[in-house]
């Protein structure tokens, strides 16, 4: 196979020469854009996505969506400010082949909608995906009623043999390794016939406000959902079938991409604004005002966005990151570069993410001089002088971002395969560079 030269490319990280001063406009959230774009393709009007990311993540579930018959045009938004995508629901069709890549948001909450497509749906996607977890989704469709083809690993490629309907109804899934199986469920079902009533039986459940997310944006095109949250039954969440609304909505910017940025104000002991944080929201990257305070920093939600100011000292952190998995890599580069060790816990399930994260977070830190150990659910991180080296990515967007933070302290920092950020951040080297002044 001919190797793609972007992906041995060696990037040299920048050595921040001073303390960072930046404003930082950062890409719209890729939760909220893939979440945006399934439910307004099931919605039963055309509805507008204002500041959608444009990703590989995005662009790889807006092309699927597009195969299975729905319409999604460029265009300027209802009040003509701003890129925007109008989505045009449509029947779902197959015979189609959707391209995950690796994108678990694509992997998960597409199947679900492939069962109400007429014909079948193939999904298949990069070597790494075949290693993702899906088991829930494709247990869960099936006993939902719907009819996949796989090869009995639990995992891709499969096809969706879309019968045009689902029956839906009640249906047990241990989510324990993502909680994708479960937002995955809950976003098609208002369209299956007795939508569903989904019982997580598993012990942990990762990524809580990502299922909040989930269920905020049905709440928000008019589906009606009971949680746990509002008197419901712990680990059950049920959706009530009904027709979904066309709406205008603007995505939020990114704020697990907003992380590195934050952590560039702490580790140079200088000040980042971020425009536009939203001061509501259930992303799992405002939790960063807390853990980043902790760790060091101040920020305060102003008119020009979230301010964030590093005091020059960085404090490592004994943290269960269970709710907000996406941010350790980020997280653990600040900490090999604190005053004091780390524990982070509650994250075995980063071992299927991307890449095993564990295992690569603490092989690569290793390398630069690091101390860092793998627990049975995390990591531990003692903090020693650094010094340069590569820093190999592993195909994973937040290892590249968390190489740039070690970067910004220690010389001599290349960066393999920085292109892999394209996943959901294309512009990080120009915005890092543009961000330190270069
Ligand atoms: O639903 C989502 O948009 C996501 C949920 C989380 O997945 P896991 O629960 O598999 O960690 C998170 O890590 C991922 O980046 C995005
Ligand atoms: C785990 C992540 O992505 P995915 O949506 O592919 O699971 C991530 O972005 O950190």
């Amino acid at each position: 196979m001919p190797v793609n030269p972007a992906h041995t490319a060696l990037w040299p990280a920048p050595h921040a020469t001073g303390p960072v001063d930046a404003t930082v406009h950062v890409p719209g959230s890729k939760s909220v854009t893939n979440r945006a774009l399934v439910l307004a393709s099931l919605a039963a009007e055309p509805g507008w996505l204002r500041r959608p990311l444009r990703s590989r993540d995005t662009l790889l579930m807006a092309g699927a969506l597009r195969t299975m018959g729905v319409g999604i045009e460029e265009g300027v938004g209802p009040d003509g400010s701003g890129e925007a995508w109008r989505v045009i629901p449509s029947g779902l069709q197959g015979p189609a082949t959707v391209d995950v890549g690796n994108a678990g948001t694509v992997m998960r909450f597409l199947p679900p909608v492939a069962t109400l497509a007429d014909g079948p749906i193939r999904f298949d996607g990069d070597p790494r995906s075949y290693e993702r977890p899906l088991t829930g989704v494709i247990e869960g469709l099936r006993a939902l009623g719907a009819r996949i083809d796989d090869d009995g690993r639990g995992a891709l490629p499969l096809t969706v043999q879309g019968g045009g309907a689902l029956d839906g109804g009640p249906v047990e899934i241990d989510a324990s390794s993502s909680s994708q199986f479960v937002s995955a469920l809950l976003l098609s079902a208002p369209r299956f016939n007795q939508g569903v009533e989904v019982r997580h039986t598993g012990s942990t459940l990762p990524s809580m406000p990502h299922i909040r997310m989930t269920v905020d944006m049905l709440r928000a095109v008019g589906a009606q959902v009971d949680t746990p949250e509002s008197g419901g039954e712990p680990n059950v969440w049920r959706v009530t079938p009904g027709a979904l609304l066309g709406r205008d909505l603007t995505v939020e910017p990114d704020l697990s991409n907003a992380q590195p940025f934050l952590a560039a104000a702490l580790v140079t002991g200088g000040t980042v604004v971020i425009p536009d944080w939203p001061a509501r929201t259930t992303q799992p990257g405002d939790r960063l005002r807390e853990i980043f305070t902790e760790m060091g920093g101040s920020c305060e939600l102003t008119e020009r966005g979230l301010e964030f100011t590093g005091s020059g000292a960085i404090h490592g952190i004994d943290a269960d990151l269970g709710e907000v998995g996406e941010l350790t890599p980020g997280i653990a580069a600040v900490a090999a570069l604190a005053d004091s060790p780390s524990t982070l816990r509650g994250v075995a399930h980063l071992r299927l993410h991307e890449t095993d994260r564990l295992a690569a977070l603490t092989k690569e830190i290793n390398e630069l001089g690091g101390d860092v150990t793998e627990t049975a659910d995390g990591l531990r991180i003692r903090p020693r002088r650094l010094h340069g080296g590569i820093f190999h990515t592993y195909d994973d967007h937040r290892m590249a971002t968390a190489g740039a933070i070690l970067g910004l302290a220690v010389d001599g920092v290349q960066i393999e395969n920085v292109a892999t950020t394209a996943k959901t951040l294309p512009d990080f080297p120009d915005l890092w560079t543009g961000m330190l002044g270069n």
